[in-house]
């Protein structure tokens, strides 16, 4: 059995459908009417150890609704979960000491409490023996410099700061599973970096991490797997380099050359290549599938008709691809296949075979 598991996990948000104003909360006391939202649906999820996995989608897609259910901090309206074959909303405290939830947009310091007594208070309920502490917490500092911020109260900390303070109690504990939701927000450059490397490193630990995050650098590096969900539904599933070779083909020469070059002779020696003006009349950019042309041969097709004076090469990026899959330009094919064929899929081993397809 995978480390974390999560079975036909749902959960539904009901709340008032109250008319604006104090007639409106009137007539809503008299009528009670609800709306529903399905913020998680159905949602099939197996994450062995060790695994780091990223876990993105459109705002609003469920993303931290599901972090919630994994952790146990929401109870999902049907579906289960297992946490090392433990249920977290049953079995709280034998959960809580296996995982370590971060939450960007949220803290778990005490808000008139000095990082360090935060941390303390921590380290007391987990029952973290004082020589590990200190390790952990020489390690918090070398990596997120800490020590700077353990006299500080919740409530002044800076955004970075907080993010600094809430990754440390978040992993006070040593957990073998984290879930890292928006991990850094509003952190400047040299921090994220310092944070991606931290995060890195537990990977290599062999910490199972899920990691949400809208900042795709945060997951480009670090994580294998790609998980996206839309609309509460898992749409992807699948190897993140795989998803880059097959729908991030791309490459592009932006190339300056010191006499004018005719189009269609680069297209005679590059089949295949889009070829279109650039910025100039001396630039030119030219798109083509880095599996059929490498970059070298791109250059020296253009060296070849003239002098080339600059270039630059644009990479695919993850980006795209799931830009893609937000804006329904790239489906699952298993979505595909439910819509035109009716017929059970007889051989089908359940698995997510991780492919996408264009519709
Ligand atoms: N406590 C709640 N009560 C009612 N609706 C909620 C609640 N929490 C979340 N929702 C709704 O459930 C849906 C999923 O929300 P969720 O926060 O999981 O999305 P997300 O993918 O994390 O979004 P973002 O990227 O913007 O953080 C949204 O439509 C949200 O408005």
């Amino acid at each position: 059995m995978a480390l974390v598991e999560a079975r036909q996990l749902t959960k539904v948000f009901r709340r008032p459908d109250k008319p604006p104003g104090l007639a409106g909360a009137l007539r809503h006391l008299a009528t009670r009417r609800y709306v529903e939202k399905v913020a998680v649906d159905h949602v099939d999820l197996s994450i062995e150890a060790g695994e780091a996995v990223a876990y993105v989608g459109p705002n609003g897609a469920g993303k931290s609704t599901t972090v919630k259910l994994l952790s146990g901090i929401l109870q999902p309206t049907s579906g289960e979960v297992r946490i090392g074959g433990l249920v977290p909303q049953d079995d709280r405290m034998a959960v809580a000491h296996r995982i370590g939830v971060l939450f960007g947009q949220r803290t778990q310091l005490w808000w008139d409490l000095p990082v360090a007594d935060s941390l303390a208070v921590l380290r007391d309920l987990y029952g973290v023996d004082e020589g590990t502490y200190r390790k952990r917490l020489k390690r918090f500092d070398e990596v997120l410099g800490l020590d700077d911020l353990m006299a500080v109260t919740g409530r002044k900390l800076s955004l970075g700061q907080r993010m600094r303070a809430d990754l440390a109690a978040a992993l006070v504990h040593g957990p073998e599973v984290v879930y890292l939701d928006e991990p850094t927000i509003g952190l400047d450059l040299s921090v994220k970096d310092r944070v991606r490397e931290f995060f890195r490193e537990l990977r290599d630990e062999g910490t199972t991490v899920m990691l949400t995050s809208h900042d795709l650098a945060d997951i480009e590096g670090f994580c294998r797997r790609l998980v996206i969900i839309d609309e509460g539904r898992i749409v992807f599933d699948g190897d993140l380099e795989a998803v880059k070779d097959e729908f991030a083909r791309d490459r592009i020469l932006h190339v300056h050359t010191e006499t004018r070059v005719d189009p269609d002779r680069v297209r005679a020696v590059l089949p295949g290549a889009v070829v279109a003006a650039g910025e100039s009349p001396l630039w030119h950019s030219i798109r083509f599938d880095r599996f059929a042309i490498t970059a070298g041969q791109a250059v020296a097709a253009v060296t070849g008709i003239a002098a080339v004076v600059d270039f630059r090469i644009d990479e695919p990026g993850i980006e795209d691809v799931i830009r893609r899959v937000y804006s329904g330009e790239l489906r699952l094919a298993a979505e595909t296949d439910a819509e035109t064929d009716s017929e059970p899929d007889v051989e089908g081993s359940g698995e997510p075979d991780a492919v996408v397809t264009a519709p």
